[in-house]
C-alpha cells in the first residue's frame, strides 16, 4: 500500500469535495449491513434520519452571484448501511495533550454512543495517552462505569506529551484486534493520528480512525469552534471580574490576568470581549512594545489618570520574544515539541511595577488561573456539542470512513481529512472586525505602525481563517 493520496472530486460551478478516505479504498468487497438505528425507537422516529450518501458540508459561506462554489466536505451523520458488526467492533479511545474542558463528555458519549446506538459493548480506555497503546493496560469502558464522568474535569484515562511511536501503537492496534480507534487531541494529536492512520493502511488492515478535535486554545483551523473553548471563555470571567473588584478597590490599581493561549490569543480576546471590565488585551498574534510613543507603558498611565485602575489580560503566548530579550532563554521544547513559554503574566507585572514605582504608588495583582479554568468539567453547552462531536465520529467509523477529524463547519458536522486540521492552526486575525470589535471595546493602542498595517493580510471576518503554515506532520517515533 503506498502513501494516502487526498481525494479530491470536483463538481460543476467550482464545487470541490475534499473527501476523507473509506475502508473499501483499500480493503474491496467489505460486506455491508442494515444499520441497526433503523429499529431504534428513539431514532426511527425522524424522518429521514439517515444521511444521503451524497451530502456534503460548504467551508464557504458567504459567496458572490458569480464566485466558485469552493470546499466541501463530507456531511457527518449515520448511514443505513454500515462496515461492521456489533459484535465485530472492539473500538478504543485515547485522549492525548493539555487538558480541556469536556473530554470526559467526549469519552462518555463515545462509549453510550457505541453501546446504545450499535449494540457495541466491547470499548477500552487507552491510559496515558499515545504511549499507553505500548506500555500500559487498558481501562474497558462501559455505560456504567461512564455514566457520571461529564461531571468531572480532566480525562479518566489520563493523557500525555510525547511518546507517539507510530509502528508501536500500530502493533498494540493489531495485537489487541481493535478495529476502530477514536483519538481526542489537539493539533499535534492529529497529526499523531494520520500518522497511525498512513500505517494502517500499509498493513492494509480493516481499522477505522476517527479524530475527534481537542484544544482549549480553538488553534484547530477547518472547523468552526473547538469543545471546551466556551466554558473556558465563562471561567475567565471569574478571574478578569476578581481582578477588576481588585483594582477598582485601590488607588492606582491595575490587574493582571494571564489565560491560556500558546500560539492563539483567542480565549483572551472573546473573554476581554465578553467581560467589558478589561483596558487591554494583548495575545500572541500582536505584537506589542512597552516603552515611548503608543507603548503600553503611555496607554497604562493614561488609563490610571482616567479611571484610577484598569485590568489588562494577556494570553500565555503574547510578547514571548519580548520576555526573552529580558531573561536570554528561549527555545525549550515540551516532550511533544511544542515551543516551552516564557510566564509573560509575572514579566509583565513586574515590568510594570518597575516602571511606575519611580513615578507613582500603583497597586497591581497578578491572576494565573490558566491550569484552574482548564480542569473544570464543561458547561452545559459544550457538553451537548461534545455529545455531537462523539456521535458523529461513531456514525462515520461505522460506516467505514476513516483518517478523519469530526467537527462543526459552518454549524454541520463534517469529516475532515487528517492534512486539512494539521497543515496550518487557526488563529485571531489582527486585520479582521473581530479584532476591530475588541480595540473599540478597550480602546488600547493597536501597537501597529503604519509599515504593520501594510504588510498585514486583510482576510475575512471568519474563524477558521487559514493561519501560518506549521511544519509538515513527519510520521514515525516521535517518543521523546
Ligand atoms: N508531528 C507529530 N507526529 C506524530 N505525533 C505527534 C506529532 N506532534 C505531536 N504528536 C503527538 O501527539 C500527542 C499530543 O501532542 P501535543 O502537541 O502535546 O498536544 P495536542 O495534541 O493537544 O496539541 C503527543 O503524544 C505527541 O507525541
Ligand atoms: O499542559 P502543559 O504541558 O503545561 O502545557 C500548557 C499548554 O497546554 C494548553 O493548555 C493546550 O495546548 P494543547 O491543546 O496543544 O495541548 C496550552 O494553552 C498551553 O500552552
Ligand atoms: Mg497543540
Amino acid at each position: 500500500m503506498g502513501k494516502y493520496q487526498p481525494k479530491i472530486e470536483t463538481g460543476e460551478g467550482g464545487y470541490v469535495l475534499e473527501d476523507v478516505p473509506h475502508l473499501t479504498d483499500y480493503i474491496p468487497h467489505l460486506p455491508t449491513y442494515q444499520n441497526p438505528l433503523q429499529h431504534n425507537p428513539s431514532y426511527s422516529v425522524v424522518t429521514q434520519y439517515f444521511v444521503n450518501v451524497d451530502d456534503t458540508v460548504t467551508q464557504k459561506i458567504v459567496v458572490h452571484k458569480n464566485s466558485p462554489r469552493g470546499t466541501h466536505f463530507r456531511r457527518a451523520g449515520p448511514r443505513e448501511k454500515v462496515y461492521f458488526e456489533p459484535d465485530e467492533v472492539s473500538a478504543c479511545i485515547v485522549t492525548c495533550g493539555g487538558l480541556c474542558p469536556g473530554v470526559n463528555t467526549v469519552i462518555r458519549e463515545i462509549v453510550c454512543g457505541l453501546y446504545h446506538m450499535y449494540g457495541v459493548t466491547n470499548v477500552l480506555g487507552i491510559e496515558a495517552g499515545y504511549k499507553g497503546f505500548y506500555s500500559r493496560n487498558t481501562i474497558p469502558l462501559t455505560p456504567k462505569f461512564v455514566n457520571d464522568i461529564h461531571k468531572r474535569g480532566g480525562t479518566i484515562i489520563g493523557t500525555s506529551r510525547g511518546g507517539h511511536d507510530t509502528s508501536k501503537i500500530v502493533d498494540s492496534i493489531q495485537d489487541r484486534g481493535i478495529n476502530q480507534v477514536y483519538i481526542i487531541g489537539g493539533d499535534g494529536t492529529q497529526k499523531g493520528a494520520a500518522c497511525i492512520f498512513e500505517e494502517i493502511l500499509k498493513r492494509g488492515i480493516k481499522v477505522a480512525v476517527a479524530g475527534i478535535p481537542k484544544t482549549i486554545d480553538n488553534d484547530i483551523p477547518v472547523i468552526d469552534k473547538s469543545f471546551g473553548f466556551d466554558t473556558a471563555v465563562e471561567e475567565a470571567q471569574r478571574a478578569i471580574n476578581a481582578a477588576h473588584v481588585e483594582a477598582e478597590s485601590v488607588e492606582n490599581g491595575v490587574g493582571v490576568v494571564k489565560l491560556m493561549g500558546r500560539y492563539s490569543g483567542f480565549i483572551a480576546m472573546y473573554a476581554t470581549l465578553a467581560s467589558r471590565d478589561v483596558d487591554c488585551c494583548l495575545i500572541p498574534e500582536s505584537p506589542f512594545y512597552l516603552e515611548g510613543e503608543g507603548g503600553l507603558f503611555e496607554y497604562i498611565g493614561k488609563r490610571l489618570k482616567e479611571n484610577g485602575h484598569m485590568v489588562i489580560v494577556v494570553a500565555e503566548g503574547a510578547g514571548q520574544e519580548l520576555v526573552a530579550e529580558s531573561i536570554r532563554e528561549m527555545g525549550k521544547q515540551d516532550a511533544s515539541g511544542n515551543r516551552l513559554l516564557l510566564d509573560v503574566g509575572l514579566w509583565l507585572s513586574e515590568k510594570i511595577k518597575d516602571h511606575f514605582t519611580r513615578k507613582m504608588v500603583i497597586n497591581l495583582k497578578y491572576i494565573d488561573p490558566t491550569y484552574m479554568i482548564r480542569a473544570i468539567p464543561s458547561n452545559a453547552s459544550d457538553n451537548v456539542y461534545c455529545t455531537l462531536l462523539a456521535h458523529s465520529a461513531v456514525h462515520g467509523a461505522m460506516a467505514g470512513y476513516t483518517g478523519f477529524t469530526v467537527g462543526p463547519v459552518n454549524g454541520r458536522h463534517a469529516y475532515i481529512p487528517f492534512y486539512r486540521v494539521t497543515e496550518t492552526q487557526n488563529k485571531v486575525v489582527i486585520t479582521d472586525r473581530m479584532w476591530a470589535r475588541l480595540l473599540s471595546s478597550t480602546n488600547q493602542p493597536s501597537f501597529l505602525t503604519s509599515k504593520d498595517h501594510a504588510s498585514t493580510p486583510l482576510l475575512e471576518d471568519t474563524h477558521d481563517v487559514h493561519g501560518e503554515v506549521i511544519e509538515e506532520a513527519v510520521c514515525g517515533n516521535n517518543s521523546q
